[in-house]
């Protein structure tokens, strides 16, 4: 994130009533302490917290935030005592508090307790946003932590309307959030709903959802682009097109091995398939189609999320009044036979990827990619996280900026 763009969006979210300004890790790598001079004088009134994440020369390195204009400084939870007391010292001396982070602590509790007695004016229970991929969250420690400690609590990772409520219900004093603020397309609305559970918290039910249907959900919510940058590029299948405008799959696969000219086994699928799976076929043949439309309806019936086949459909028009998702390589007239060859749930090859039983399978108008099936939960959230960036950049754009000045292309470009 650049500067200008930090103010900006530090307006927006002032706008819509929070009371302090946190600068992030990152923008402080990239900037530098000017990152704090500047949002200290565009923000002479608010509380500023520089997440400095200071791991050694505590002293020095609360002095140049707080000489900078922080009214708060981080410093790791992990670091050495003697780096903690002599963080503490330089800000007493420079009339800042200190913030530690507990990201990463082996026994956070405990830590919190030592921290506590040393003396730290602000704790704050952290889980990291790689972290918050694999499903952890800090809000399950904040009641221990809060009851054992004197400091004020804070709490950060991945918070939302409903887990920054239940924070608060559990003792938070402080309540950090960032991704669900600031990589929104309408911050302030975003900063007035955090506002308005925080302020109440008790109208908030959270309910903790269950994986499968998070999973779902996630990948229902996002694109096959955003799942794909959410890989680093890996995942997408290739030459295989929807069948349909307009569609959106999503479920585990059902994988069938097949050969070209006989259709046995993609039919024997659809009675083994469970309600919500996809299935998957590698046929090779983009001549002879191993499905066709009363496969098709055969599915619908049983409830299953759509079909891909690395191969041929036939009976495109009766497939798009059914309107049950299909993605294929081709449609051709002709259909093989029932030979009864191949295997229903082996590992298979479609489209370039490795399928196996359970991986999720997302197809959209722009194809259809592959996840994992023990990288389903952490996937999903940071295709999540992917569109919620993008959904910030449309809105700059929209403001009239151009991609390349929003994100500073030249600046990172690999430097030689
Ligand atoms: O501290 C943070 C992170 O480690 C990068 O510096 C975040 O500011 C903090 O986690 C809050 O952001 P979200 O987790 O996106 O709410």
């Amino acid at each position: 994130m650049e500067i200008d763009r930090a103010v900006q969006i530090a307006k927006e979210a002032v706008k819509g009533g929070i009371d302090w300004i946190e600068i992030g890790t990152p923008l402080i790598k990239s900037e530098g302490m000017d990152a704090i001079r500047t949002l200290r004088k565009n923000f002479p009134e608010h509380t500023i917290v520089a997440d400095m994440k200071i791991a050694d020369t505590g002293s020095l390195e609360v002095e140049m935030a707080a000489k900078a204009g922080a009214d708060i400084v981080m410093v790791m939870a992990t670091a050495d005592d003697s780096t903690i007391k002599d963080a503490l010292l330089a800000a007493q001396k420079y009339g800042v508090r200190l913030m530690a982070d507990l990201i990463s602590t082996p026994k956070p509790v405990q830590r919190a307790v030592e921290l506590d007695r040393i003396g730290v004016d602000i704790i704050n229970i952290h889980m990291g946003i790689d972290q918050q991929m694999t499903g952890k969250t800090p809000v399950d420690l904040v009641f221990e932590v809060a009851s054992k400690t004197r400091a004020d609590i804070a709490v950060a990772g991945g918070l939302d309307e409903q887990t920054a409520a239940r924070s608060v219900e559990a003792g938070a004093d402080i309540v950090i959030v960032g991704g669900n603020i600031i990589r929104s397309d309408n911050v302030t609305e975003a900063s007035k709903k955090i506002r308005r559970s925080v302020d109440n918290p008790q109208l908030k039910q959270a309910k903790t959802p269950d994986m499968d249907e998070e999973i779902h959900k996630l990948f229902m919510e996002t694109s096959t682009p955003n799942i794909s940058d959410a890989m680093h590029r890996q995942g997408a299948m290739k030459n295989i097109k929807p069948m349909l405008n307009d569609t959106k799959m999503v479920g585990p696969a059902i994988t069938v091995q097949t050969f070209e000219g006989d259709w046995a086994k993609t039919v024997e699928a659809i009675d083994e398939a469970k309600e919500g799976d996809v299935i998957v076929i590698y046929n090779a043949s983009p001549h002879i189609a191993p499905w066709g439309g009363l496969a098709t309806l055969s599915s619908l019936n049983r409830g299953i999320a759509g079909i891909v086949i690395d191969g041929a459909v036939r009976d495109i028009e009766e497939i798009r009044k059914i309107g049950l998702p299909v993605f294929a390589t081709s449609n051709v007239p002709n259909a093989g036979d029932p030979k009864g060859f191949g295997e229903v749930n082996a590992l298979i090859n479609c489209g370039g990827q490795k399928v196996k039983p359970g991986d999720y399978i997302i197809g959209d108008d722009n194809g259809v990619v592959v996840v994992p099936a023990e990288r389903a939960y952490e996937i999903a959230r940071r295709a999540k996280e992917v569109q919620k960036t993008e959904e910030r950049l449309f809105d700059e754009i929209r403001r009239g900026r151009t991609l390349s000045e929003i994100i500073k292309l030249k600046k990172w470009e690999k430097q030689k």
